[in-house]
C-alpha cells in the first residue's frame, strides 16, 4: 500500500526551543490513525507542518509522494485541515464560508454538497447567520464542514470533537468514519482516538516514543490497567 504521509527528520525551533526533534513516521493510504502525547509534545506542530502552514526548519513532509516545499499545491490539494480553535470568517455567514473555500477548492456540484453538510452537521437554522454569531460548538461543525467539504484524500483532525455536544459528536464520529480519507486525528481523548482510530503515534518532546494499533497498545495493559493509564505509563518512561 502507499504511503500517503511521508514524515522524515522534521526539526522545528520556536526561537530557541526545539518543538519537534527529527520527528519521523509514516501512513498508508487508508489508515486512520491518533497523534498522541503529553501537553507541548509538538501535535499542533505536527500538523500544521502537514498542512502546508508551518515551515519545518529540518526535515521532509511528502503528501501522496509530493514533497510539500516543492510542491506545495499538488501536496496541499489532497489535504483537509480541521485547526484546534478553528474559527471560520466571522463576518460571513455559514452558508458564505461554505461558498468561500467550496469556491477555492474548485468544486462542481458545490451547492449540493454545502447543502448536504448543512443536512447531516444540522445547522440548516444558522445557514444565514454570521458565523460570529454562532456558540463555539456551532463555530466548530462549520470549520469541520470547511475541513471536509471538498472530500479530501487525507483529513488532519486537531482535537476535532472540542465544544460538541454529546448528540453532535456522535454525528460527527459517524460522519468521519463514513469517509475513505486517511485519517491523522490529534487528540488527549482516548475513547475518541478508540473510535476514530485504528493505529497510534505517540509522540513526546517532538519524537515518536511507540507506534502501533490500537490492538497492540491493549494488549500492554496489565490486569486491571486501563488504556489511558498504559499510554501515561508510555509517556512516563519516555521521561
Ligand atoms: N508560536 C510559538 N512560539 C513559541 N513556542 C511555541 C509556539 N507554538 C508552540 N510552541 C511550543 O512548542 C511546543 C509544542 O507545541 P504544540 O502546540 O505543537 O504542542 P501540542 O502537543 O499540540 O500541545 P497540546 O496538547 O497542549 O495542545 C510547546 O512547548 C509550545 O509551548
Amino acid at each position: 500500500m502507499l504511503d500517503c504521509i511521508e514524515v522524515d527528520g522534521l526539526i522545528k525551533f520556536y526561537g530557541s526551543f526545539k518543538a519537534l526533534d527529527g520527528l519521523a513516521f509514516y501512513i498508508k493510504c487508508g489508515e486512520k490513525v491518533a497523534l498522541l502525547g503529553p501537553n507541548g509534545a509538538g501535535k499542533t506542530t505536527t500538523l500544521r507542518i502537514l498542512a502546508g502552514l508551518l515551515r519545518p526548519n529540518e526535515g521532509i513532509v511528502k503528501i501522496k509522494g509530493f514533497d510539500i516545499s516543492k510542491n506545495p499545491r499538488e501536496a496541499k490539494s489532497n489535504i483537509g485541515f480541521l485547526p484546534e480553535d478553528a474559527v471560520p470568517f466571522l463576518n460571513l455567514t455559514v452558508r458564505e464560508n461554505l461558498e468561500y473555500v467550496g469556491i477555492l477548492r474548485n468544486i462542481n456540484n458545490l451547492k449540493e454538497r454545502i447543502n448536504h453538510l448543512l443536512d447531516v452537521l444540522e445547522l440548516w437554522e444558522y445557514e444565514r447567520k454570521t458565523v460570529s454569531s454562532l456558540s463555539r460548538g456551532n463555530r466548530q461543525k462549520v470549520a469541520l464542514a470547511m475541513a471536509i467539504i471538498h472530500e479530501p484524500a487525507i483529513l488532519l483532525l486537531d482535537e476535532p470533537l472540542n465544544y460538541l455536544d454529546i448528540p453532535t459528536q456522535e454525528r460527527v464520529i459517524n460522519l468521519l468514519n463514513s469517509m475513505n480519507s486517511t485519517m491523522l486525528v490529534s487528540t488527549h481523548i482516548m475513547s475518541i482516538a478508540e473510535r476514530l482510530t485504528n493505529k497510534i503515534i505517540l509522540i513526546t518532546k517532538g519524537k515518536v516514543i511507540w507506534q502501533g494499533g490500537m490492538t497492540e497498545l491493549k494488549k500492554l495493559a496489565g490486569e486491571n490497567e486501563r488504556i489511558e493509564q498504559v499510554v501515561a505509563r508510555l509517556i512516563g518512561d519516555s521521561l
